[in-house]
């Protein structure tokens, strides 16, 4: 199997990303862990652009040993000895010499004609050449330069002695089928191109950067430069873990491979957006906090039955402990009762149907169901009492200049409806006052606690309640993701407990259910 050199350049083009600024120490940290995950070459930043950043690199240079260390240089002597003081003590250097070539890039940056165009980069190859063995070569905005002329460029940098020449499409302007075919007509037309390897360095303006490295790859390329988490300028650069894992997962088509240990993808990952302060979007493709997380119901269904029916790689390959079934308002039964299996309840058919039900009213008003809220969903309905009293409508009116008010509507175990409204002191003194004049029930409100049960603003508010009436007490507990109707809920659980009490000269139940 053909072998894919992997260039790393989160360090060089990953930091040209607006608001990204490593120091040294976040430099060398990014660089082990990238050795970890076993690139070829890390390309560790522009030593020329700043004392800070020829320290960085050295740092990195002097740190690193199983990948080669590259610094980049403008086709500028200043540049390439800048490069010269950063890799010393590296053990495999590199310089990386860059000159635009596309007529745009010549005539309106640079100044250049293509003649001193050659000639700029050829006497720039030529003196790196004195002080470096590996000189990899790039004419800037290859994408959108002539063929012709850029096999004549490829030409001049094999002959003045470059041993990688990339081909970049600096601003992401073309498609896989273009940038495919520039590699092709490389191989075919260039003298001497099997003597160096050819490298692709994609940009995602347009969506197609992992795509046309893939192209770049199926017509020749021998080495992919790219960052992780495709972090870079302006749109970034190709994701190397996307191009690592097509090769890994779809070897069968590519017939290539990288040497990375993948397993060191998720973390490597983690760290780059840690220090780069650059977040991973949740759809990013495999280290997206959803590349391996199912949400709804046919998928879950099928995830249990054979994760291959919707997962195309496993999250082990790439160092994650395991896929994630979220349960939310697309979820079924299958997923739902394997949740219930995992939390450690073991319920009935029709238990668990139930359950199932109430689930569903939680998962609209939630975007994402937690362990946390399962348990208490079906833990509120722990101990098996019967429902006296059932809470139906609540209503609350509440103003600061004006006093709380509540309306309850609750129906009884022998059919009756019960309306009722109060005031009170606040919200909740409301409900309460309003509970007591439609049950008639004289109670005193001993305790009343408030949690929240998962996290976020939809949370689920879980309250607690001790209600005493002639010496006996009883506790109660309400969940909702609204706290005025788990204070209702929880107020109403102790008064039907109480009344059970009542009956009971132990006071105490025996039969445990979960729902
Ligand atoms: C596609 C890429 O990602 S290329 C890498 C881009 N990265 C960076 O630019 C980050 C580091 N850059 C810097 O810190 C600064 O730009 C420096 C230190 C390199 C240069 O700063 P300055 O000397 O102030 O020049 P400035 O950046 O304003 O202009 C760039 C100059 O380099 C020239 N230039 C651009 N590319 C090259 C090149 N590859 N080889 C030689 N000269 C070049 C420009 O034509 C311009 O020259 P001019 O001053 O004669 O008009
Ligand atoms: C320096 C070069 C290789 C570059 O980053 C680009 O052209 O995108
Ligand atoms: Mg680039």
């Amino acid at each position: 199997m053909r072998k894919i050199y992997i260039f790393d350049t989160t360090l060089r083009d990953g930091e040209q990303s607006p608001g990204v600024n490593l120091n040294t120490k976040e430099k060398v940290e990014i660089a082990y862990q990238l050795e970890k995950l076993g690139v070829d070459r890390i390309e560790a930043g522009f030593p020329a652009a700043s004392p800070g950043d020829l320290a960085a690199v050295n740092a990195v240079a002097r740190a690193i040993k199983n990948s080669s260390v590259i610094g980049l240089a403008r086709s500028r002597t200043q540049d390439i000895d800048a490069v010269r003081e950063a890799l010393i003590g590296a053990q495999d250097p590199c310089i990386h010499l860059f000159l635009a070539s596309s007529p745009i890039h010549r005539q309106h940056k640079l100044r250049m004609s293509k003649e001193q165009m050659l000639e700029a980069a050829e006497s720039a190859i030529k003196y790196a050449k004195q002080y470096f063995s590996k000189v990899e070569f790039s004419p800037e905005d290859a994408g959108r330069t002539e063929i012709d002329f850029l096999c004549q460029v490829t030409e001049m940098a094999i002959k003045a002695g470059a041993t990688v020449v990339n081909i970049p499409d600096t601003v992401g302007f073309l498609t896989p089928y273009e940038y495919g075919n520039i590699f092709k007509t490389l191989k075919g037309n260039v003298n001497g191109i099997e003597k160096i390897q050819l490298s692709a360095h994609c940009h995602d303006d347009l969506g197609m950067s992992t795509a046309n490295a893939l192209a770049a790859i199926l017509n020749g390329a021998d080495q992919i430069e790219g960052t992780i988490n495709g972090i870079g300028e302006r749109a970034g650069n190709t994701s190397l873990e996307e191009v690592a894992m097509a090769l890994e997962t779809r070897q069968d088509f590519f017939q290539a491979k990288t040497t990375l240990n993948l397993s060191e993808i998720a973390r490597t990952s983690r760290l780059v957006s840690k220090l780069t302060g650059m977040v991973v979007p949740g759809n990013k493709a495999i280290v997206g906090a959803n590349a391996f997380a199912h949400e709804s119901g046919i998928h879950q269904d099928g995830m249990l039955k054979e994760k291959t029916t919707y997962e195309i790689m496993s999250p082990e390959t790439i160092g994650l402990k395991d896929s994630k079934l979220v349960l939310g308002k697309h979820s079924g039964r299958h997923a739902f009762r394997e949740k219930l299996i995992d939390l450690g309840y073991e319920l009935s058919e029709e238990q668990v149907n139930t359950a199932f039900n109430k689930f569903k009213d939680l998962a609209d008003k939630k975007k994402e169901v937690s362990d946390e809220d399962i348990r208490a969903m079906i833990e509120e309905k722990l101990i098996d009492t019967q429902e006296v009293f059932k809470l139906d409508v609540l209503r609350v009116s509440y103003g600061n200049q004006f006093v709380p008010s509540a309306r309850v509507s609750i129906h009884t175990l022998e059919g009756s409806v019960l309306e009722e409204e109060a005031e009170g002191n606040g919200s909740v003194d409301a409900i309460y006052n309003a509970i007591d004049k439609a049950t008639k029930e004289e109670v005193e409100l001993s305790d009343y606690s408030i949690k929240s049960v998962s996290h976020g603003k939809d949370a689920q508010g879980e309250v607690h309640v001790i209600l005493a009436q002639n010496g006996i007490t009883e506790q109660g507990r309400g969940v909702s993701t609204d706290i005025l109707e788990a204070s209702a809920k929880a107020y109403i659980d102790a008064l039907n407990r109480l009344i059970e009490k009542r009956k009971t000269s132990t006071g105490r139940r025996d039969k445990m259910s979960l729902i």
